[in-house]
Parts: C-alpha cells; sequence; structure tokens
C-alpha cells in the first residue's frame, strides 16, 4: 500500500483552476520533492491530501484512507504547512505541552520533540523572540509529537540559514532512512536534489513529470525542461 495515493484529484477556486485532474502515488520509505512554479497547485494538493480543503474532483487516500477516516492521525501523518501563528507570548515547550495535551500523548514526546529538532536549550524562551529559522524548527516539532510514519512538509527550508539546511538534510535523510516516508514542497532545488528519491513535477495543476531521481539527474534542468 503507498503511503499517499492522489486520484483524478481536482480543485477550482472560483474560476481558477488551482489542480487539475491530477493522480500520484507516495511509496513508503520514500523522500519525495513536489516541486513546480508558483501558483502551480503544491500548496492547494497537500492541504487536500490532509483534509483541510475539500477537492471539486477526485480524492487522496494517506496510510490507506482518507484523512477523516484515520484512527490516529497524528501518529500517522504529521504535517508543518506554512510558518504556522505561534501565541508570541508562550514558550516553545508550552506550545508542544498544550498539542500533546489535546492529542493525548505520553508526557516524554515535548521532550523528545524538543531534543529532535535540536530546540531544547531555547524551549523556555517565549515564541515571540524566535527567529523565522527557530519557528520552522518548532512547527516541525508540533508535526512530529505524535511520532507520524509520513511526514508532509510544505517549503519547510523557508528562513533556514546554511547551517540550517544542512540540518534539516540530515534530518530527513535520517527519517526516511527509518523507513518513514517524507514528501516535501520546495523551491530549493539544489537543496531537495541531495536527499530526495523521487521528485513530482507540478505545472499549471497538472502533473508536468514524476519518478525517481538518480545521482546522475539534474533536477534543475529536468524541472525547466518540464515547466517550460
Ligand atoms: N483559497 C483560495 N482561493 C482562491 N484561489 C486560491 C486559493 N488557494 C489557492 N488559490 C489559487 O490556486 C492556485 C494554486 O495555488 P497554490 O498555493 O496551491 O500553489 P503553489 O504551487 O503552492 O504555489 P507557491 O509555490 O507560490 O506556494 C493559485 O492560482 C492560487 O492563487
Amino acid at each position: 500500500m503507498s503511503a499517499i495515493s492522489v486520484t483524478h484529484l481536482g480543485k477550482s477556486f472560483g474560476g481558477v483552476r488551482a489542480v487539475d485532474d491530477l493522480s500520484f502515488t507516495v511509496e513508503r520509505g520514500t523522500l519525495t520533492a513536489f516541486i513546480g512554479p508558483n501558483g502551480a497547485g503544491k500548496t492547494t494538493t497537500l492541504r487536500m491530501i490532509l483534509g483541510l480543503v475539500t477537492p471539486t474532483e477526485g480524492g487522496a487516500a494517506i496510510g490507506g484512507g482518507p484523512y477523516r477516516d484515520l484512527e490516529r492521525p497524528v501518529s500517522t501523518v504529521g504535517a508543518v504547512l506554512e510558518a504556522t501563528a505561534f501565541h508570541p507570548g508562550l514558550s516553545a515547550r508550552t506550545h508542544l505541552e498544550a498539542l500533546r495535551l489535546a492529542a493525548g500523548l505520553e508526557p516524554g514526546r515535548v521532550e523528545h520533540v524538543l531534543e529532535q529538532v535540536d530546540l531544547t536549550a531555547s524551549a523556555g524562551r517565549k515564541v515571540g523572540g524566535f527567529s523565522l529559522g527557530m519557528r520552522q524548527r518548532l512547527a516541525l516539532a508540533s508535526a512530529l509529537l505524535g511520532d507520524p510514519e509520513i511526514l508532509i512538509l510544505d517549503e519547510p527550508a523557508n528562513g533556514l540559514d546554511p547551517e540550517g539546511m544542512r540540518w534539516l538534510r540530515g534530518f530527513l535523510r535520517a527519517y526516511t532512512h527509518q523507513g518513514r516516508t517524507v514528501l516535501v514542497s520546495t523551491h530549493v532545488l539544489a537543496e531537495i536534489q541531495q536527499i530526495a528519491d523521487h521528485a513530482i513535477v507540478l505545472r499549471a495543476g497538472r502533473l508536468a513529470w514524476q519518478g525517481p531521481l538518480s545521482p546522475e539527474t539534474d533536477l534543475e534542468e529536468l524541472y525547466m525542461e518540464v515547466t517550460a
């Protein structure tokens, strides 16, 4: 069974055709790059997979069924969709603790995910003073709370400095080496090329290309060709 499958998915916003007859699968244990020009429909697709936007046509399954039918959603999929709005007056630890309680997860998870994203030293600080990169790490920590099998990340490299990008690469690589699955949208092709084993390219809401990546693939070249 695929980790994620999208079948003839379509979404119109009024007269705007954001996603059009899109089908693809993401296999377990792979790191798949989800790429395409601005407005190609990446975020809309990710939001439909996560049950946050209702498709106009078609459907998406995650972990074997529609998101809304998952028995334990937080243990199946963790998502970071955009630089999430955190309450500026709360600490990172308090944020995570509130999410942990709401999801009914074990107490030890908060310290565990803080360590996973290398945020333990700043966990007691107010999030209002966090840099963009620290917010990205906190958002990732929130997604990891349920120890999910599948991670869906929308432009997680936004705001990360070179050290942060290198850290994220190592983190995602290690995550998939545990047999877990990552679907990540990004515009930073040189970064994702180093770790992705598969790519899905969108153009104007449609599938422009999908396939495995080898060390010889020039992802930027491929992207320019199929989105031209
Ligand atoms: N809520 C909405 N209402 C109206 N139009 C929308 C809405 N959400 C997305 N769109 C439109 O759908 C199209 C696809 O947008 P989407 O955000 O999915 O693209 P994207 O590939 O994620 O772009 P980017 O790389 O810029 O983040 C765009 O034309 C966008 O303006």
